[in-house]
């Protein structure tokens, strides 16, 4: 009897719980970005400063934050996106609920169309499938140093190529965001979707079994970031049957 009326009261106080993991090379803002949902979505006690979300240094680990919303609780985890720190992203892949991939905008070159991309070297021409550990090198990034007509456009392709190939990650919505739209030189959402985005997910086995979304926010100044929130707040649930819950 005990048992059972232990078991109803932790059900009827318990919260679902889902994972949401922050991916995206180094420097695309995703630290940032954590930041500003923190300042949105966590209360500040009376009289407490807001906090400044422009001020981070590159991630060396992770961070975690969790938020409370009216149905459920987002756990954010933000990894290190600087190479040596992505062989690390494949331990959280199969516990997360929903991947956020976010892009600096900023530095994908004008026209970010993949299909333009000078051809790849033969060595970073095998990319990790399947279960295999995504091995991210030097080499197999370096084909395009940040100021050249393509930015880090090849570096973010393959990455986001990596994460989608990756099994762990099957079935799991993915939102990219086209950050740092409050910069002039950045390019529209529309150009990162149907140059680069669009086109690494054609490439996805399985395709059309994923939810995905793109989406242009400026993690620095807040805007598109509670739109970001709540397209993962309806995705998870949706997918609640593949992927549950854990309860808290
Ligand atoms: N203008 C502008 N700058 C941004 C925006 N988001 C981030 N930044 C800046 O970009 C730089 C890198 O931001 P971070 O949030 O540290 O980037 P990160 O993705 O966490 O980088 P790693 O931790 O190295 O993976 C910082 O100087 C931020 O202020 C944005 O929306 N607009
Ligand atoms: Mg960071």
């Amino acid at each position: 009897m005990y048992h059972l009326a232990r078991s109803l009261y932790m059900y009827a106080t318990s919260k679902e719980e889902y994972s949401v993991l922050l991916l995206g090379l180094d420097n695309a803002g995703k630290t940032t970005l954590l930041s500003q949902i923190k300042a949105l979505y966590q209360p500040r006690p009376d009289g407490a400063p807001a906090p400044n979300p422009g001020k981070t240094v590159p991630t060396v680990g992770q961070n975690v934050t969790t938020i409370s919303l009216p149905d459920m609780n987002l756990k954010i985890w933000d990894v290190g996106g600087q190479i040596s720190m992505r062989n690390l992203w494949q331990s959280y892949y199969t516990s997360c609920h929903a991947i956020i991939f976010v892009v600096d905008s900023a530095d994908v070159g004008q026209d970010p169309d993949i299909t333009r991309l000078p051809s790849r070297r033969p060595s970073s021409a095998s990319g990790p499938t399947g279960n295999h550990p995504s091995v991210f090198t030097e080499e197999m990034v370096g084909i395009n140093a940040p100021g050249s007509d393509f930015g880090r456009l090849d570096e973010c392709r393959q990455v986001l190529e990596s994460v989608l190939q990756n099994s762990d990650v099957a079935g799991v919505p993915i939102l990219v965001l086209a950050n740092k739209q409050d910069r002039e030189d950045s390019v529209e959402v529309v150009r990162i979707k149907e140059g680069f985005v669009r086109k690494v997910f054609e490439g996805e086995t399985g395709v059309g079994v994923r939810d995905s979304r793109v989406l242009p926010v400026s993690a620095l100044m807040g805007s598109g970031v509670q739109e970001a929130v709540e397209w993962v707040q309806t995705r998870v649930k949706w997918n609640k049957e593949g992927r549950p819950p854990l309860m808290k």
